[in-house]
């Protein structure tokens, strides 16, 4: 019996390792990128000298061009790019710039090695040991937000707050950046059901008000840039090859959302008792909601699956049928940066690019979601500079 039960124990051992190797090899499959130089050119060479650089060198592929950006962004000598991982350090550099006035190459590449791997662990399986995906971005995370903490005190200092536990000083001098960071900073709770001790009087009779901690405001930019992160980046990959499809349509973006978004859905509860689709869902009942189920609704938009522009000229979809940001009080806050974020960048790449499709395909063949819709091998393509 005990014999038995030893081999059963073994072969189910073998099985788990067998199934966390295949996943590791998985996991290594797609962090490798494959890139090609340019013919004739003389650029700064690739990592790699076999032109196969993993995806954390990816980032020195960028990193010659980061300072012109956008303008230079694509890498100079390689007329051959894979937008995802290229749009990824945009979206990235963009986020530094925005939320924390960081615009540093060097910093900004040092700081975006470890968000990758923070990242890749959100979409793992949550299995933390050691070398998993999960336990290699908890790491991670703990080397940024302790980064980040040196920024935000770093502006504290400038701005003569200072660091957490010790008393803050009431009235803030003008900040040195008007970026995110410094809003948060000055950011304070002045709700007057605070206690007496959140919210007391000093020796010149002003009120006390009560700041964010250095270590909270590195965890909100931390969650900030990660949430802005693959969503824009998706929605931009997905426009270029859309764009690639259907060359004359540039109003783009709205479709873009509808047909494949981002953000697959979310956990969310029920407020009250309602009746939907003659379901009765209680009052505290657990639901997930996906935006992708009403844009594919033909009631909401006649033959879903087709891209067409006009559906959103005149009056535009009815409210609450287009999703891909969520709808009422739990919508994305980044909904406008990450509009703003993905026209500049089409802007740009519009006017001074033109690019085609290194994997031909169907137009209409499907995305594949994992966990973020994306054409496949993160969409290499042709570049090339605009003439006219
Ligand atoms: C195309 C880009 C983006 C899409 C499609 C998107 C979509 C979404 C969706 C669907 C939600 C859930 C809303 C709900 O539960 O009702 C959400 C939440 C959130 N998004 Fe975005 N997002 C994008 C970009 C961004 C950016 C750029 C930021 C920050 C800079 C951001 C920050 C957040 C945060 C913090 C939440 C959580 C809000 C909460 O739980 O109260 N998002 N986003």
């Amino acid at each position: 019996m005990d014999d038995l039960l030893l081999k059963i124990y073994m072969v189910l051992l073998s099985a788990l390792v067998f199934l966390l190797s295949l996943y590791s090899l998985k996991f290594f499959q797609s962090i490798l990128i494959k890139t090609k130089q340019h013919e004739g050119t003389t650029a700064v060479e690739p990592p790699g000298a076999t032109g196969w650089p993993i995806i954390g060198e990816t980032l020195d592929f960028g990193r010659a061009n980061l300072k012109g950006f956008p303008e230079k962004f694509f890498y100079d000598g390689f007329e051959e790019v894979i937008v995802y991982p290229l749009v990824k350090i945009y979206t990235f550099s963009m986020a530094c710039w925005f939320l924390l006035s960081v615009d540093d190459e060097c910093l900004v590449h040092e700081l975006l090695k470890p968000f990758n791997v923070v990242v890749d662990g959100f979409a793992s399986l949550p299995i933390n040991l050691p070398g998993t995906p999960l336990n290699r971005g908890i790491k991670a995370s703990k080397f940024i937000r302790n980064e980040f903490e040196k920024i935000v005190k770093q502006r504290m200092n400038q701005m003569h707050l200072f660091g957490e536990g010790e008393e803050k000083e009431t009235i803030l001098p003008q900040p040195p950046a008007k970026d995110m960071l410094s809003q948060m900073i000055m950011f304070s709770d002045n709700n007057p059901e605070d206690d007496e001790a959140n919210v007391t009087d000093d020796h010149n009779n002003q009120k006390k008000k009560k700041f964010m901690s250095a270590t909270y405001i590195a965890d909100l930019i931390l969650c900030l840039m990660a949430a802005g992160y693959h969503t824009t980046s998706t929605v931009i990959t997905v426009l270029m090859k859309f764009l690639a499809d259907f060359p004359d349509v540039l109003n783009g973006v709205l479709l873009v959302l509808r047909l494949a978004p981002p953000f697959q859905g979310g956990f969310t509860e029920a407020l009250t008792d309602f009746t939907y689709a003659g379901y009765f869902i209680p009052k505290g009942r657990k639901l997930y909601w996906t935006g992708i189920s009403s844009h594919m609704n033909p009631e909401n938009f006649p033959d879903p699956e087709k891209f067409d522009p006009s559906r959103f000229q005149g009056k535009g979809p009815a409210p609450y049928t287009f999703v891909p940001f969520g709808g009422g009080a739990g919508m994305c806050p980044g909904y406008e940066y990450a509009r703003v974020e993905i026209l500049v960048f089409l802007h740009h790449v519009v006017r001074r690019y033109k690019w085609e499709k290194l994997i031909p395909g169907n137009i209409n063949e499907r995305l594949k979601v994992n966990p973020y819709p994306l054409p496949p091998k993160g969409f290499p393509i042709r570049l090339q500079p605009r003439t006219t």
